[in-house]
């Protein structure tokens, strides 16, 4: 499967709330002195991660997001305070065998590179003394989980794939044991933005099947509003400036620090609250692989439209046709897919929506929802409709709903 092909399947809305796999996780008065350092790097930060929730840490460089994640699965070892997960105080729990419940994700996904796809996905499943049957069925589950076929990337190693498939490969690592708890170090630092989108699509699709509790340090505002059930905005020595809903952190900064943090454009932020799925999408003119050309034209000229978007199959979007390409017979016998066709999925963002508009000057993208089949088009009076909508004093006062 390429890259372009991969979407989020959505739960549907009114299926029944899913299981919460994940564990609180709670930080008592947590201080982190590294030696020769004159200021503690975190300075007594308490913070509770409630189960089931994506917190982000956010905040300048270097004001000890990383320590404070990398403290929780002891990579660093406190120097003061507790750190419980579920009702466990793991601060003197044996580091190894902690990690092996705690999964971890890294920018560039840190994948060994002399181990294929399915041997690192593995790792902690072996170490945990799996046998080999459970072994390799977890790792299929797992490589569909995250959309890779497994038939074909099992046995690559990771300089085989591409940047996004190789983070896809650390978070399906990181999984494999089924850990109530997940940390994620900027683990989408390191893509191009039209993949990292697909990656953070893809991250929220999956807790909404797994709710875990899931701790992800980032640089990016954007990102930490579109992933984050909260955030903390941290200041140096890891002191909260503000730990709460993205949406009531938009509303309401809670000082002048948030502000500046938060930037300028808090209205094109507040796109970021607003999913593609809420909003009404548009018709495009459709044509199947197989169609009649001419029943397609003539379908497209009834809605007034000058293309069409030829689907596969299975539903999925493959590219645009201008009616003229359309003169042909066997115009839609075999269309190839166009690997940049804009495209969003019902979990992005209109934020994610706006930008792949910018980029294409296309001023529509595609929808995809569950296994990436098409739902319709975003269009961009849509975007500029949603803007007026957030700039209405309702959501000036802070009663924005998610
Ligand atoms: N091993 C270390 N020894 C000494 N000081 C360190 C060490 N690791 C980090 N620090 C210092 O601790 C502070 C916090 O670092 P940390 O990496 O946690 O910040 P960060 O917010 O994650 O930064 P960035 O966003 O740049 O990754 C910084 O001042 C850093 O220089």
């Amino acid at each position: 499967m390429s890259e372009t092909d991969v979407t989020n399947a959505d739960l549907p809305a009114d299926g029944p709330e899913p299981q919460v796999h994940g564990q609180r996780i709670l930080l008592d008065g947590v201080t982190k002195r590294y030696p020769g350092q004159k200021a503690p790097a975190v300075d007594d930060i308490t913070l509770e991660i409630p189960a089931g929730e994506i917190v982000m840490l956010v905040g300048p460089s270097g004001c000890g997001k990383t320590t404070t994640l990398k403290m929780i699965n002891r990579l660093i070892e406190p120097s003061e305070g507790r750190i419980l997960i579920g009702d466990e105080d793991v601060t003197h729990k044996d580091p190894d065998e902690l990690r092996r419940h705690v999964g971890y994700v890294i920018q560039g996904a840190g994948l060994f590179p002399h181990l294929t796809v399915a041997k690192n996905i593995a790792l902690v499943p072996r170490l945990l003394g799996w046998d080999k049957a459970r072994i390799e069925a977890r790792v299929t589950e797992m490589l569909e989980l995250v959309n890779l076929e497994p038939d074909q990337y099992a046995s690559r190693y990771p300089r085989e794939l591409s940047g996004g498939q190789q983070q896809r490969v650390g978070v399906a690592r990181a999984l494999a044991a089924d850990p109530p708890v997940l940390l994620m170090d900027e683990p989408f630092g390191a893509v191009d933005p039209i993949t990292r989108q697909r990656l953070q699509d893809e991250l929220l699709r999956l807790q909404e099947e797994l709710r875990k509790t899931i701790v992800f340090v980032t640089h990016d505002f954007d990102e930490a509003v579109k992933l984050g059930d909260r955030i903390a905005i941290l200041q140096v020595g890891s002191a909260i400036a503000q730990y709460d809903t993205p949406e009531a952190i938009l509303a309401n900064p809670a000082n002048e620090f948030v502000e500046g943090f938060i930037g300028h454009g808090a209205a094109l932020k507040q796109l970021t609250l607003t999913r593609v799925r809420d909003v009404d999408l548009h018709e495009a003119a459709v044509a199947r692989v197989g169609d009649d050309p001419a029943q397609a034209v003539a379908a497209a000229e009834e809605l007034g439209r000058e293309h069409v978007i030829v689907l596969d199959g299975a539903g999925r979007p493959l590219r645009w046709l201008p009616l003229r390409a359309l003169r042909r017979p066997d115009a839609l016998t075999r269309v190839a897919r166009d690997e940049n066709l804009e495209s969003v999925s019902l979990a992005s963002t209109l934020n994610d929506a706006l930008d792949e508009m910018l980029t294409s000057s296309h001023g529509v993208v595609v929808v995809t929802g569950r296994r990436g089949r098409y739902e319709g088009v975003v269009r961009i009076e849509t975007v500029m409709e949603a803007m007026q909508g957030l700039q209405s004093p309702a959501h000036e006062a802070g009663r924005v709903t998610r």
